[in-house]
């Protein structure tokens, strides 16, 4: 086998996929939710019982931390955060800084209507409204395993502050050296973070969902993370003891690129290696519109030329396996698999890409045309890269600043109000057997009528 076949995509046509194909593409390269299950639980129990003891020994065993054997290892950082931890390179900082603002531009345009009141006056005297109010304590996780990402610290912690939330949690994967990158803790201060966790993975989350010495316990987690990550959040945000809501199933990085024959071959396979360089159990997929098997040909060559010359070329050869491309033949074909495979990332590089997001049902964020490559997403563009993956765009939607508010309702009513709504409440009590509701109306109806108000 030569270097480059090593580097392709398997090719199939709608043409020859049968249902059954069909439905095994739909699904992505993860281990079963029981397996992970399984090996998180005993971390889980580690942490809820140990507390700050059982969080450092998970980040001597899976961390891998050598500090962290040091009993004096502090895992916690608190605010203020010493200047020095988050000294950055300013062409660093300037980028950072233009993605904190436009990420606070379009989170902040979500809060103005997320936040606004609702008030209805459903039948006269009869007042309903909604108010909106920040979640108080929340705890966000931020990737440091193959890859450390302060641009996730941005997309969680920019909407956290623009909700108002006011006790913020961070917790990231410390380095070998059991350091935090830089680049987070200068975040963490932009975004008024209080804590920082020095842990990854199922661990970190136990220790926000259910607090322990040193770290506070969050009301919400959120934020993207590997499978055992992702296992955690679900598995405390199922434990009643925990009390913990979380966002969204945000797993593995993919993305469906949907390319019909406008698109350059060479720009899309950037695109596909860009979320497939993410990690083993990332996928990239390709559905063509209309396109021979010359321009098949063409991406798969260009993935191969530029996996092989990028820094992870390893990650690449061995998981560009499990990426694929689909030949169809028309728009619709072309849409309607995507919209079952319900992708994180959709990249529309076809003709009409922008009239094309009608056709959108199922994706965590859209890309719009030849211009707009989803590294620009990922990391500054304004939206944010918290997203569902493993087709669990079909019932949730990415992180936003909503994602960090609740809501509560009210309703007034005056005695109009409640002479007019009563009637029909104590006849709904009467079907449901339910004596001590229907009183409270009969008996305020009863007054009503007496004091003639
Ligand atoms: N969907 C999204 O919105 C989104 C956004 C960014 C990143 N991502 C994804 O996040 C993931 C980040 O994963 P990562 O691994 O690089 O970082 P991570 O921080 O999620 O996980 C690393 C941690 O996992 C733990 N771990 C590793 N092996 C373990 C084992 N065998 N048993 C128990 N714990 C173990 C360790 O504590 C390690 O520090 C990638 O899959 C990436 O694609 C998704
Ligand atoms: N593609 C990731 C979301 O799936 C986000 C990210 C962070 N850094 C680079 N990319
Ligand atoms: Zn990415």
């Amino acid at each position: 086998m030569d270097a480059a076949s090593e580097y392709r995509c398997p090719v199939y046509s709608s043409d020859t996929v049968d249902a059954a194909k069909r439905a095994e593409l739909l699904v992505r390269p993860v281990k079963s939710s029981a397996d992970i299950l399984a090996l998180v639980s005993p971390i889980l129990d580690s942490v809820r019982n140990g507390g700050d003891e059982g969080l450092r020994s998970c980040v001597v065993k899976f961390d891998r931390c050598l500090a962290a054997e040091d009993t004096a290892f502090p895992l916690t950082l608190k605010a203020p955060f010493p200047a020095e931890l988050a000294k950055i390179d300013p062409k660093v900082k300037q980028a950072i800084d233009v993605a904190y603002s436009n990420i606070k531009a379009f989170h902040s345009a979500q809060m103005e209507r997320e936040s606004e009141p609702i008030r209805v006056e459903t039948m006269p005297g009869v007042v309903c409204q909604r108010f909106a109010r920040p979640i108080g304590s929340v705890g966000l996780y931020v990737p440091g395993g193959t890859a450390v990402l302060p641009s996730t610290a941005l997309m969680l912690g920019v909407p956290a502050q623009v909700a108002g939330c006011k006790n913020i949690t961070l917790a990231t994967p410390p380095r070998p050296d059991g350091s935090i990158s830089p680049e987070i803790i200068y975040i963490a201060g932009l975004v008024g973070a209080q804590t920082v966790v020095r842990a990854g993975g199922a661990h970190a989350i136990a220790a926000m969902a259910y607090g322990t010495e040193t770290v506070p316990k969050a009301d919400k987690l959120y934020g993207p993370g590997n499978q055992f990550v992702t296992a955690a959040k679900m598995s405390v945000a199922m434990d009643s003891g925990a009390r913990v809501a979380i966002d969204v199933p945000a797993g593995p990085s993919e993305v469906l690129v949907i390319a019909d024959k406008t698109a350059d071959p060479a720009l899309v396979a950037s695109d596909l290696l860009g979320q497939q360089e993410h990690g083993l159990d990332s996928q990239s997929v390709l559905i063509t519109i209309d396109c021979d098997d010359a321009y098949v040909e063409a991406v798969n060559a260009a993935v191969a030329e530029q996996a092989q010359a990028l820094p992870r070329a390893e990650i690449l050869r061995k998981s560009l396996s499990q990426s694929f491309i689909l030949q169809t033949k028309t728009v619709d074909e072309a849409f309607a698999f995507s919209n079952d495979y319900a992708p994180e990332h959709l990249l529309l590089y076809i003709a009409d890409a922008a009239k094309s997001i009608e056709l959108v049902e199922n994706a965590g964020s859209v890309f719009v045309g030849p211009w707009s490559p989803v590294a620009c997403g990922d990391y500054a563009s304004g939206t944010n890269h918290t997203l569902p993956t493993v087709g669990y765009a079909k019932q949730y939607s990415g992180v936003s600043t909503s994602s960090f508010l609740k809501h509560f309702t009210s309703q007034e009513l005056s005695p109009a109000g409640l002479k007019n709504l009563g009637p029909y409440v104590e006849i709904l009590a009467d079907v449901e057997q339910l004596g001590a509701h229907k009183a409270s109306v009969s008996l305020r109806l009863d007054k009503i009528a007496r004091e003639g108000l």
